[in-house]
């Protein structure tokens, strides 16, 4: 691609806002409603490759009414965050995770190819530039969306030959306000399908879950708070609206499982939170940890013999959080939180933002690993690295 520019967050331009806007009180957060003051945006188009990178003033876009984005929904996103650590550095978690899940997700949306890394610097100057939205305390933190969208102007059902990244961030409050974990329940029913085999479960795109709205209305009218996605004749579990789903058991044999439905059959998001809670049950060593397949009669039955300990799901917003119950085929069926607790999921949970905001007091090998992977703002920044 000789004349095509690369991207490069070294080219990267800043208008700064001239109404810096107030920053919401961090007790009263009401995801995804509040923005900073700037954003990231990045051109590309077939003929010139990459523009240069631009932070600019937080405002609307300007695209034509056939954008491919708007038609057809070439469109993806990511999710992650940046803490305010209790030694007031501020750290993205694993980021490259979702730089890797973004390209994954471009490629399968026939939208171009870009440098990961020079992304992740460039959203890095963001968030660097916006620091003061990081909100100023341990359970609070700056949401950030990386998104991609076709910008084709033309109505051909075609690979875009124009496309655009832009970057929006906001605070974000904690997703257990009162600070306690409460369950949610779960409506499983199979007459709702998120994704199938050979299709794009896999992959962040905006497509996968415009459709799931009704459905989680749906859920919320027969009682329950979030939809559990089951697929195919043996109703398999695969996740929960935007949480990957994590069973805590004990096996017929009396081993002690923790079970997570498997990424090779393109199912399911693959979550940064799951593969985090996967490395460090890997890590403790302390049961089994089994990735595959769970089918609904195969979980009833477990439930039923007294054999399931915990059922969480896991993903950025909420880290961990409980499932409660189970409503199907009209019957609910109750985790036995009351005679368990929550034990497993809370430690995840105090680990996991241990290594995200806290200096660490003991140190494992997994805990250097994760953190390692996390990216601090100030020395990677400051330092030029
Ligand atoms: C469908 C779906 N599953 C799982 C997850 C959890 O992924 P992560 O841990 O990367 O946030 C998300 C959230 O991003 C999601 O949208």
């Amino acid at each position: 691609s000789i004349g095509l520019f690369l991207m490069q967050a070294a080219d990267l331009s800043v208008e700064r806002s001239k109404r810096p806007q107030p920053k919401p009180d961090p007790s009263s957060l009401v995801f995804g409603k509040h923005f900073s003051d700037h954003m990231l945006v990045i051109n590309w188009s077939e003929a010139e490759g990459w523009d240069r990178p631009q932070i600019k003033p937080f405002q609307n876009l300007s695209l034509h009414p056939a954008s491919s984005a708007l038609h057809y929904s070439i469109e993806l996103f990511e999710g992650m965050k940046a803490f305010r650590g209790a030694d007031n550095h501020i750290r993205l978690f694993r980021p490259m995770l979702n730089m890797e899940r973004m390209h994954r997700s471009a490629t399968r949306s026939s939208l171009p190819s870009f440098d990961k890394s020079e992304l992740l610097q460039c959203i890095k100057k963001l968030v660097e530039l916006d620091q003061d939205w990081v909100p100023f305390s341990q359970s609070a933190s700056l949401y950030i969306r990386p998104t991609f969208i076709g910008t084709e102007p033309s109505l051909g059902v075609s690979r875009p030959s124009k496309a655009m990244i832009f970057v929006i961030v906001g605070p974000v409050g904690p997703y257990f306000a009162t600070g306690s974990f409460n369950p949610v329940s779960l409506l499983a029913d199979p007459a709702f399908v998120r994704a199938w085999k050979g299709g794009v479960g896999a992959y962040k795109m905006g497509g996968n879950y415009g459709p799931t709205i009704a459905v989680q209305s749906e859920a919320v009218k027969r009682g329950c708070q979030q939809v559990l996605w089951l697929y195919g004749p043996e109703e398999e579990i695969t996740e929960v609206g935007t949480m990957n789903l994590f069973i805590y058991w004990t096996k017929p044999n009396g081993e002690k499982e923790l079970l997570t439905p498997p990424l090779e059959d393109g199912l399911i998001l693959p979550g940064v939170t799951r593969q985090s809670l996967l490395d460090l049950a890997r890590s403790w060593g302390e049961f089994t940890v089994t990735e595959r397949t769970l089918g609904m009669k195969e979980m009833l039955s477990a439930l039923e013999s007294g054999r399931v300990l915990e059922v969480f799901g896991a993903g950025t917003a909420c880290v961990v959080c409980p499932v409660g119950s189970l409503l199907y085929k009209g019957q609910t069926f109750q985790i036995p939180i009351e005679k368990n607790g929550t034990k497993l999921a809370e430690r995840f949970y105090k680990e996991l933002t241990d290594i995200q905001v806290k200096t660490p007091t003991r140190v494992t090998l997994q805990h250097v690993r994760l953190r390692l992977e996390s990216h601090d703002l100030e020395s990677d920044l400051s330092g030029g690295t």
